[in-house]
C-alpha cells in the first residue's frame, strides 16, 4: 500500500525540491474517503518567476543535444515508468478515485507516449524546397519553441502531462509544469521519473499552488513561448485571450459534449456495451466520454433494454476495490453540477430510466449511480454543458440527416461515436460529424500514434502521433543565395 509523509517539497525548480517561500501547503484529499493523503507546496509567483528562470537557462543546453541523445533520456524515462507502474497506478487512484483497472490503463499510456516521443525526436524532419531560381536554396527547419508552460487537469493526472511533456522535451523545448491542485502526487512522481533517467537541471520545473498567480506569471512572462493546456473551454478562453499579450503559440485541449449515434444497422450488443465504457469510464469525467446518446427510433427499444441490463450490473465503490466499476466523482463541485443538470432535466420533463442519486458507498466520497435519462430535450443542461459526471441522456432519430444535424447541434467538437455495420454510412457520417475525433464501433480512440484533438470551442492543436511534436517547434524558412 502507497504511503505519503504528512508534507511533501512538490516544487522542484532548477534540478532541487523546494518548499514555497511562504512556508504555504495545499491538502490534497482521497476523493474516495476524503482522508487527507498529504500536503504539498503552495507556491505563487516568485516560484514560478524562480521556474520560468531555470527553464530559460537550461534551454540553450537542452535544445542544443541530438535528438537521440534527448531520445534515449525519453526511453529511460518509459522504462521506468513502466517498471513501477502498479504503484503509480495506486497512487493516481488514491489522489484521483478512478478504479485501479482503469489507473493501470492510463499508466500504460501514459508511459506510451514517453515510448512514441523517444521515437520521434530522432525524425523530427525539416524540409527542402526546389527553388524557381538557380542561385537560391530553400530550406525549412524545425526548431524547439523555447520554454513551454503546460498546465494540466486532474481527470487524467499521468497521461495528460506526458502528452505534452514527451513532445515538448523530444522537440528540444525545456518545460515549467502546473498540475491540476486535486492530483499533484502523479505529476511529482512523473517529476522524479525523469530526475532518476538523468535529465539535466532545470530541463523539466514542477510548480503546484495558485493557479491564478501561476497563470498570470506565465502568461505575464515574455520567454515562456507555447502555452500547453488541457483543462475546461473557460479556463481555455481565458489562457487565449491573455496570450495575446505577448503572443505566445497556444495549444488547447478543452471540453467536449460527444455523441454517440447508434443506427439501425448497428450491432446492438456492441453498441450498449461500448456506450455504457465511454459514458461511466472515470465516472463520466473524461474529456471524450459520450454526453448525448442518438438512438435510431427503429432499435431504440431493444438497444434501451440492453443498454439498462448492463448499466445496472455496474458497481460504483471504492477504487482499490478490485470489482469496482465507477468511484467517486473528484470533489463536491462536481457532484453538484451533476446534482444541478439532473435536477433541471428532470424539472424539464426528463425521465429517469435508472440512477438519479447519490449512493451510500459507506464511504465519505462524492459516489453517484450510473444514470439513464428518456424524454430528454435540447433545452435542458445535459443536451449542451458538459456534465463531466455519470449521467446519459437518450433521444431517438428518424434518419441519418437528422442524426448528423442534431450531433452537430454543439459548440464542442471533441469526439463523436457512431455504431452502424454498414461502411457506406459510417463513411458518410464520419466526413459530416464536425469533430476533431470520430470513433465508428468504437469508444476508444485516444493512442500514442495518432492525432487527438478538438475543433470549434473544444481546442486548437493535437496531442499524439508524429502530429503532437509540431505543436512544439517553428518552422524557420531559410533562403541562401549561392554562386553558381
Ligand atoms: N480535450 C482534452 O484532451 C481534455 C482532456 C482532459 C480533460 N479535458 C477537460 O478538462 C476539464 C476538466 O478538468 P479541470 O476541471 O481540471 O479543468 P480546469 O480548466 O478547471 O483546470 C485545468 C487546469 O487549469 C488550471 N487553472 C484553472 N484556472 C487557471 C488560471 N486562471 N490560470 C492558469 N491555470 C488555471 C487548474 O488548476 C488545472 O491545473 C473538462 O472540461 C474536460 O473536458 C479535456
Ligand atoms: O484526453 C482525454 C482522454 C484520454 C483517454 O481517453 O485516454
Amino acid at each position: 500500500m502507497v504511503s505519503f509523509p504528512k508534507k511533501i517539497k512538490s516544487l522542484y525548480i532548477d534540478g532541487k525540491w523546494q518548499s514555497a517561500a511562504s512556508g504555504k501547503t495545499d491538502p490534497v484529499y482521497n476523493p474516495a474517503t476524503m482522508e487527507k493523503i498529504t500536503e504539498v507546496s503552495f507556491g505563487g509567483k516568485q516560484e514560478t518567476v524562480k521556474a520560468i528562470q531555470s527553464a530559460s537557462k537550461a534551454f540553450l543546453q537542452w535544445s542544443s543535444m541530438t535528438g537521440r541523445e534527448r531520445s534515449q533520456i525519453l526511453y529511460r524515462a518509459y522504462q521506468l515508468m513502466m517498471e513501477d507502474a502498479d504503484r503509480l497506478a495506486e497512487i493516481l487512484t488514491t489522489e484521483q478515485g478512478k478504479p485501479l483497472k482503469e489507473a493501470k490503463g492510463e499508466i500504460q499510456s501514459a508511459a506510451s507516449f514517453l515510448l512514441w516521443y523517444a521515437e520521434e525526436a530522432s525524425r523530427l524532419y525539416g524540409e527542402w524546397i526546389p527553388s524557381s531560381k538557380q542561385e537560391k536554396r530553400l530550406l525549412v527547419i524545425p526548431q524547439p519553441v523555447g520554454v513551454v508552460a503546460a498546465i494540466t487537469p486532474w481527470n487524467f493526472p499521468s497521461s495528460m502531462i506526458t502528452r505534452k511533456v514527451g513532445p515538448a522535451l523530444a522537440a528540444g523545448c525545456t518545460v515549467v509544469l502546473k498540475p491540476a491542485p486535486e492530483t499533484p502526487l502523479s505529476a511529482i512522481e512523473i517529476v522524479k521519473m525523469f530526475e532518476k533517467a538523468g535529465l539535466p537541471e532545470g530541463v523539466f520545473n514542477l510548480v503546484t499552488g495558485d493557479a491564478k498567480e501561476i497563470g498570470e506569471t506565465l502568461l505575464g512572462d515574455k520567454s515562456v513561448r507555447l502555452i500547453t493546456f488541457t483543462g475546461s473551454t473557460e479556463v481555455g478562453k481565458y489562457l487565449m485571450r491573455e496570450s495575446s499579450r505577448h503572443v505566445k503559440k497556444l495549444s488547447l485541449e478543452l471540453g467536449g459534449h460527444a455523441p454517440i449515434l447508434v443506427f439501425e444497422d448497428a450491432d446492438l450488443e456492441l453498441a450498449a456495451e461500448l456506450s455504457l465504457a465511454s459514458k461511466f469510464r472515470n465516472a463520466g469525467q473524461t474529456c471524450i466520454c459520450a454526453n448525448r446518446l442518438f438512438v435510431q427510433e427503429s432499435v431504440q427499444e431493444a438497444f434501451s433494454e440492453k443498454l439498462l441490463e448492463k448499466v445496472k450490473a455496474l458497481k460504483v465503490g471504492y477504487g482499490k476495490e478490485e470489482d469496482t466499476d465507477i468511484g467517486p466523482l473528484i470533489n463536491q463541485q462536481a457532484l453538484e453540477k451533476v446534482e444541478s443538470h439532473l435536477k433541471d432535466a428532470v424539472s424539464r420533463g426528463a425521465e429517469v430510466l435508472y440512477g438519479g442519486g447519490v449512493i451510500d458507498c459507506g464511504l465519505q466520497g462524492y459516489f453517484y449511480q450510473p444514470t439513464v435519462l428518456a424524454n430528454v430535450n435540447p433545452d435542458m443542461r445535459v443536451m449542451y454543458e458538459e456534465t463531466f459526471g455519470p449521467i446519459i441522456p437518450v433521444q431517438t432519430f428518424k434518419t441519418e440527416e437528422e442524426a448528423i444535424e442534431r450531433a452537430n447541434d454543439t459548440d464542442y467538437g471533441l469526439a463523436s461515436y457512431m455504431f452502424t455495420e454498414n461502411l457506406n454510412r459510417a463513411y458518410r457520417v464520419m466526413e459530416k460529424l464536425e469533430y476533431g475525433i470520430v470513433g465508428v464501433n468504437d469508444v476508444l480512440p485516444a493512442t500514442a500514434e495518432a492525432p487527438f484533438g478538438g475543433i470549434k470551442q473544444s481546442g486548437i492543436g493535437k496531442e499524439g502521433g508524429h502530429h503532437g511534436i509540431h505543436e512544439f517547434v517553428e518552422m524557420k524558412y531559410v533562403s541562401m543565395g549561392i554562386k553558381v
